[in-house]
């Protein structure tokens, strides 16, 4: 049986309490979810409903209270610093913000050397591997000896997620990460999502609180409201016809969907629709509309 890339199973995390003022909180409740190998599960909801917690959970950069996370057959909900640091090489992050995100005082060159140096790369072989993740990103070679500033939103978080690329990960977990640029650079660096994920067979769990670009880059679509999923499934059903309340008020609110995809993808999120499917039949949780 090909088992998930990714299983998060019924999470808990709560936030330790400050006092009387500050009780603890449980933001996340019994949350379950599955990734496939190569495939990108969306993660939607309003601002404040848990989905950049989530995300940070299975980074290990939130505590987890109950429930567990499995990672390609390993339970790494209470993964130690070491742990982490070999984890590293197949689970990355590209955040929200590519103005923070990067350091504005080093070049992209060593920018993008970091995670390589970290693993050992002999610095030959990081140079190689630097030029090729530019390319793979649409950046001029050149662009190594810049800085961030020299570059635009839309280039920054290309540089991050060259960054995040560096050591052929098997998910990355991408945090409102088109949410920062403005509405054509966000449908460019989309597609170099889809792009990348077509090339690498990279799995993404894709947090956004718009509805419109879930669709765009979605196989799966899970809806988190105030830290329950409380819908998921297939992108084009849940955007379609959803279930729950609160995904019908999301839809009234999106705006205008994306352009429709090529054939081509429509094809991928079949075979991985089908993938799923037999994957669920043959565990016995097939989950709704999947
Ligand atoms: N370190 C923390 N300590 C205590 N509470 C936190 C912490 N981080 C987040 N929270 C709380 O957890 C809840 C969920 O926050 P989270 O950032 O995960 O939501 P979100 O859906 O990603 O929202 P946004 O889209 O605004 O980023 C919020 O009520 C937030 O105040």
């Amino acid at each position: 049986m090909t088992q998930p890339l990714l299983g998060v199973e019924r999470l808990g995390v709560t936030y330790p309490g400050r006092g009387f003022r500050r009780p603890a909180s449980a933001v996340l409740k019994e949350v379950s979810i599955e990734i496939a190998h190569g495939e990108t599960l969306g993660l939607v909801g309003e601002s404040g409903s848990g989905k950049t917690t989530l995300g940070r959970a299975i980074l290990g950069l939130a505590p987890v209270t109950s429930g567990r996370i499995i990672f390609d057959g390993e339970d790494i909900s209470h993964a130690g610093r070491s742990e982490r640091r070999r984890l590293a090489k197949d689970l990355q992050v590209v955040f929200q913000d590519p103005y923070t995100s990067l350091n504005p005082a080093m070049t992209i060159e060593s920018i993008l050397a970091e995670p390589l140096q970290a693993a050992g790369a002999p610095t030959q072989e990081a140079r190689a591997r630097i030029r090729e993740l530019l390319d793979q990103v649409g950046l001029p070679a050149d662009a190594a000896r810049r800085l961030p500033r020299e570059f635009s939103g839309g280039q920054r978080q290309r540089v991050a997620i060259a960054r995040a690329l560096a050591l052929s990960p098997r998910l990355i977990v991408c945090d409102e990460p088109v949410s920062a640029l403005d509405l054509s650079t966000q449908a460019r660096v989309l597609d170099l999502f889809i792009e990348i994920q077509e090339r690498t067979g990279v799995a993404y769990l894709f947090v956004s609180h718009d509805l419109a670009v879930i669709r765009h880059i979605s196989h799966r679509v899970a809806v988190m409201y105030r830290g329950e999923i409380v819908e998921q499934g297939d992108a084009e059903l849940v955007t379609s016809e959803p279930e729950h309340p609160y995904t019908q008020r999301l839809l009234l609110a999106a705006p205008v969907a994306h352009p429709v995809r090529q054939e081509k993808r429509r094809a991928e999120r079949f075979r991985l629709r089908e993938l799923h499917r037999e994957q669920n039949l043959q565990s016995g949780a097939l989950p709704a509309r999947v």
